[in-house]
């Protein structure tokens, strides 16, 4: 069912400040700040050579990024994302196996234009996973 590992994604209580740690102590590749309210969310990508690096920033309120940095204000990996060629065959399928799809079970458009969804870190050894099919 997964396939590529797409992205490891950092919870940070500041973008700018995580961006510039990665661009001038780790010289990466820092892509531009981009909004996304309809996730709670301001994302940065990192494109790495086997992946990417997805920084993410609380926005506005009730952001599910917000209650992460509550527990752990320094930050930390906050999700996985792996790919999958159809995610409404892995959906169905994860359902049926009992595993738990968070919200409505409707993919959602995430920050690559893809239809995205997420499972429940307590199913999957204590880490959210997001499938995002590509
Ligand atoms: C632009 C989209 C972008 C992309 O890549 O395209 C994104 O990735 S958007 C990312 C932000 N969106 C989400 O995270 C959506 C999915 N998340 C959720 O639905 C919630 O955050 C949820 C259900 C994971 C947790 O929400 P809840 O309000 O229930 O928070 P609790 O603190 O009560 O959590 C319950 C329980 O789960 C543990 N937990 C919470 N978050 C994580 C996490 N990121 N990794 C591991 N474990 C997590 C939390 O510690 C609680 O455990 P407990 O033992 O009961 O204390
Ligand atoms: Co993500």
């Amino acid at each position: 069912m997964i396939g590529r590992l797409n992205h490891v994604a950092i919870a940070v209580k500041d973008l700018a400040k995580a961006s510039a740690v990665y661009k001038n102590a780790l010289g990466a590749n820092v892509g531009p700040a981009l909004a996304q309210p309809e996730h709670g969310v301001t994302v940065v990508f990192i494109e790495l050579p086997n992946t990417k690096i997805e920084l993410l920033e609380p926005l506005g309120e009730g952001s599910p990024i917000a209650k992460f940095l509550e527990k752990s204000p320094d930050g930390g990996i906050h999700h996985v994302c792996y790919e999958v060629d159809d995610i409404i065959a892995a959906r169905d399928q994860l359902k049926s196996q009992g595993a738990r799809v968070l919200g409505d079970g409707t993919p959602k458009i995430g920050a690559h234009g893809k239809p995205v969804l997420f499972l429940h870190p307590k199913d999957f050894c204590g880490t959210l996973v997001e499938l995002e099919q590509v």
